[in-house]
């Protein structure tokens, strides 16, 4: 793109290497353009360990060069800055074309890793949109970029944050903020639907091989479905998925926005928007104050994700040429998420090898929990206590049907007796978080941050990057939420 000399933005060199392989798509793929500075800019919150991750020495995250680089004040050099186009379904119907309406990539590090703003400005996708991100929800989506990548579960990660006074509009007026993401890729199962459904055949095949060379090598020369590269694709990005619902069921994770935009191709979690850790376990509870037909409810993640996983098919059909074979390639997700929850269920149980009754246990816990209400991160962690210390009145505690709780116990204690408690104890506390981000913790470090005081957020990054560390003195914050939690609303909104 021939840009006016005076529109030359000048740029910094914070010492990243970088190559370009999303942008080596050419044009059909998206738009180079530059992000739209913001005023007197500030830090919010930085993480040390993205930035080794992706080579940046972590004193750069205190400079004012990096700064304005990641405000989108000045281009880092080496980087190209670009937009990409994707489409979608959002809440169960064709959206149309959407696009990175106010996220903007600045490259790929020399290590593989893509760098995004979010937040930096309008885009030719914006639509109606200010390509703008208030302080509220780039908070949250860092913290739980940090907090999830500690409970060990893929998604992509938060760099930093930064603030800047200008204003956005949104129920009432709020201040501008900026998220530096970076992930592996952000390509969505929206940029397979995008090529599709514009009968753009040539563009989705070229997105296509790009994924498998990239992502998924061991595709090309599968010998599943009778050699189809497209295929495999398709069956490991449903194992991923199924693995990803898996980690979030368990820990009691609500996305919330569950649209085939917001799906990566690589199983990530991404774009944390309306979000919520459960407090209370109740099976049907929906997160987003604007999804009105329940349709992301946390017990409906794992179908939602085969249905999205549908929608992917029916993009990449073109290219599998059979729709016998796409069929054969979702047909996985139907066991593998099954499998992968039930591993993890064993896990928050202590148990270590798989036994007839442990479906039966595990279904019985969790009605329990939901008859019951029960916290459902405190549960699981007082559980891993109580296998630990042998004394489970706490956890009978938690449980106003006292007489169902001990009857499960009963059959719970015979199986774990045919395992090493000690051991069960050791693998409980590494599998139940004690720390999750709850929304009020949320609320708390982002009324502070509102004043310019971020060490709120700094005492709960430090916290949710170990979630399994008992961090003496912090007890306060694996609490119960208290009665304001509820009176919480968290929408679309951010
Ligand atoms: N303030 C905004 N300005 C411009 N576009 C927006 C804005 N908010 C959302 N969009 C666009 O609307 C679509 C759906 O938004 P959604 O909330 O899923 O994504 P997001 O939170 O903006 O970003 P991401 O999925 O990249 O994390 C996307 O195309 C997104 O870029
Ligand atoms: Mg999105």
């Amino acid at each position: 793109m021939n840009l006016p000399a005076e529109s030359v933005t000048p740029t910094a060199d914070i010492g990243l290497a970088w190559k370009h392989g999303f942008a080596a798509l050419g044009p059909d793929f998206f738009t180079e353009l530059r992000p739209t500075p913001l005023p007197a800019p500030h830090w919010v919150g930085t993480s040390t360990a993205v930035a080794q991750l992706i080579g940046l020495d972590a004193d750069w995250l205190q400079r004012d060069e990096a700064l304005q680089a990641f405000t989108g004040n000045t281009l880092l050099a080496g980087s190209r800055p670009l937009a990409s186009v994707y489409s979608g379904h959002q809440f169960g119907v064709w959206a149309g074309q959407l696009g990175d309406g106010r996220a903007i990539l600045l490259g790929e590090t020399a290590a593989g890793l893509e760098i995004q703003l979010k937040g930096a400005g309008r885009t030719p996708y914006s639509r109606m949109g200010d390509g703008r991100a208030v302080l509220r929800s780039s908070i949250r989506e860092f913290l739980c970029s940090e907090a999830m990548h500690g409970l060990g579960i893929p998604t992509s990660r938060a760099l930093c944050i930064t603030g800047s006074p200008a204003p956005v509009r949104r129920e009432e007026v709020e201040t501008a903020s900026v998220v530096t993401r970076v992930a592996p890729s952000f390509v969505r199962f929206g940029h397979f639907e995008h090529f599709a459904a514009n009968d753009l055949q040539a563009q989705l095949k070229t997105l296509a091989d790009y994924v498998i060379a990239r992502y998924y090598p061991e595709c090309r020369d599968t010998r599943d479905f009778g050699g189809n590269a497209y295929a495999a694709l398709l069956q490991d990005v449903s194992e991923r998925t199924a693995h990803l619902m898996a980690q979030w069921q368990a820990v009691g994770f609500c996305h919330g926005v569950m649209n085939t935009d917001n799906m990566s191709i690589l199983g990530l979690t991404i774009d944390y928007g309306p979000f919520q850790f459960l407090d209370a376990f109740v099976p049907g509870h929906v997160c987003n104050h604007s999804d009105n037909q329940g349709r992301y409810a946390y017990n409906r993640q794992p179908n939602v994700a085969y249905w999205n996983l549908f929608c992917l098919a029916q993009a990449l059909l073109p290219l599998i040429g059979d729709q016998e074979l796409a069929k054969g390639a979702l047909e996985s997700y139907k066991t593998v998420f099954p499998e992968a929850f039930m591993a993890r269920m064993r896990s928050k149980l202590g148990l270590a090898q798989a036994r007839e009754k442990d479906a039966e246990l595990i279904d019985g816990i969790l009605v329990l929990l939901a008859q019951n209400a029960v916290d459902h991160t405190i549960f699981w962690r007082r559980l891993s206590h109580a296998v630990q210390q042998d004394d489970f009145e706490p956890v009978r505690d938690l449980f106003a049907d006292r007489t169902a709780f001990n009857n499960w116990l009963l059959s719970y204690s015979e199986l774990l007796a045919l395992d090493n408690k000690a051991l069960a104890a050791n693998l409980m506390l590494k599998t139940n978080p004690k720390f999750v981000l709850r929304n009020h913790l949320g609320e708390q470090a982002i009324r502070a941050a509102k004043l310019g005081d971020f060490s709120e957020l700094q005492t709960l990054q430090r916290l949710l990057e170990h979630p399994f560390d008992e961090h003496p003195g912090h007890d306060a914050y694996a609490a119960f939420p208290p009665d304001w939690a509820s009176s919480i609303e968290i929408s679309c909104s951010s």
